[in-house]
């Protein structure tokens, strides 16, 4: 597969800029070689397409806006979410703003059943690459980050077998995701620039991708910390993504089922 063109990361702004560049410099000497496809599983999709809203657990130690959360075990924290009635894992693998690596999201791979999901900011080929060799299911692609590169990392993801979460914050980016033949969309809460974060934006969005006929699956991310937060997406997502709430409680899986059940 021809790599993608290389991204024009100037655009990004605000603390999301400050990641961004952080990445690319990380990846600016790697292999963009992804190799022969791989068969696709789709197991992440399936798990977030069963009946009902279903809950992705975000394995989450830090992050830029609350700092640290919590120094959880990753393994034992999917552990835990698992057994509280998770369908999906999350896993942060960025590590100098929320704590994540590449061992934790190995080791949560290794402790579940459940499919994961590699969350982190992905501007090179190789970084999806590594999701696959790692074991997750799943990648997370920003299109605040991606914007017009978006459908070929979404092709690349495929070719590796991997499924593909493609983030979106605003009308903009959502109408790019579903150009870009996206199967899994989420909204995002959270405005990555500013970190201020309004749980009317995944209702708003999550409406207008149905009303222009998106068949795939929508997740809702990000500020979900009661079960009257989660009711208010309830009838609409196919799936809630959290992490901050979930992840700083006492007792994981009894976090996980209670936010859900109420
Ligand atoms: O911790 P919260 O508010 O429950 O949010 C979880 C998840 O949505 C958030 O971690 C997230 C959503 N998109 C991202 C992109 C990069 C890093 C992190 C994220």
């Amino acid at each position: 597969m021809t790599p993608p063109p290389t991204l024009t990361l100037e655009s990004v702004p605000g603390v999301l800029g400050r990641i961004v560049a952080e990445r690319a410099a990380d990846y600016l000497h790697a292999d963009p070689e992804v190799g022969p496809p791989r068969p696709k599983a789709r197991r992440f999709e399936s798990a977030l397409a069963q009946p009902g809203l279903v809950l992705i657990a975000e394995v989450k130690r830090a992050s830029p806006s609350q700092g640290a959360i919590a120094p959880l075990d990753p393994a034992q924290a999917a552990q835990a979410y698992q057994a509280g009635g998770a369908a999906a894992i999350s896993c942060l693998t960025e590590p100098r703003h929320f704590g994540g690596s590449p061992q934790a999201l190995r080791d949560v791979v290794a402790g579940v059943t459940l499919p994961v999901l590699r969350k982190d900011f992905v501007i090179h080929p190789a970084m999806l690459r590594e999701a696959a060799d790692w074991g997750a299911s799943a990648a997370l692609l920003m299109v605040s980050v991606l914007h017009g590169a978006t459908g070929e990392y979404l092709q690349l993801a495929h070719h590796l077998g991997l499924d593909a979460l493609v983030e979106v914050h605003d009308e903009r980016e959502l109408d790019t995701a579903l150009e870009a033949g996206a199967r899994i969309i989420g909204v995002n809460n959270r405005d990555l620039t500013t970190l201020h974060t309004d749980l009317q934006v995944s209702p708003r969005l999550i409406r207008r991708a149905r009303e222009q006929g998106f068949t795939g699956l929508l997740v809702a991310e990000s500020g979900y910390r009661t079960p009257a937060d989660i009711a208010s997406i309830r009838e609409l997502a196919d799936a809630v993504l959290v992490g901050t709430s979930l992840a700083g409680s006492p007792d994981l899986g009894r976090a996980a089922r209670e936010l859900m059940t109420g």
